[in-house]
């Protein structure tokens, strides 16, 4: 994308999570690494499509897959080892990841 991106997908299942403001990071691999800090990104159920609400970014760091800890669980507002083994499961063969760090806007 040449453009910074101006949405985002989450599973449905986490939405509640989302729009609560319980969850307040997502990691994800490269191919979803360029959002730009203080922009707001219209966040969509990758299921349906549907829109939930607006995030601002705040930040977007580099984070191995192996640096997963119980600050980044708790920041996901799940169990570490359940976002792990999710994780392990969207990107199977990367370590090489991002946190981008979000609020409601
Ligand atoms: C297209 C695509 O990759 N969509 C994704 C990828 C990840 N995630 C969630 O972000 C956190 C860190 O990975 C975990 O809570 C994941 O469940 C998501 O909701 N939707």
């Amino acid at each position: 994308m040449v453009s910074h991106p101006t949405t985002i997908t989450f599973f449905e299942f986490l939405m509640p999570l989302v729009k609560s403001g319980a969850k307040t990071i997502t990691i994800r691999d490269e191919s979803e690494s360029h959002y730009i800090p203080n922009s707001v990104v219209e966040v969509y159920i990758l299921e349906t499509n549907v829109k939930v609400c607006d995030i601002r970014i705040l930040s977007v760091e580099p984070l191995q897959f192996d640096e997963i800890n119980e600050f980044h669980a708790n920041q996901e507002s799940l169990p570490l080892d359940e976002l792990r083994t999710l994780i392990k499961k969207v990107y199977p063969n990367t370590n090489g990841l991002f946190m981008i760090t979000f609020e409601l806007a």
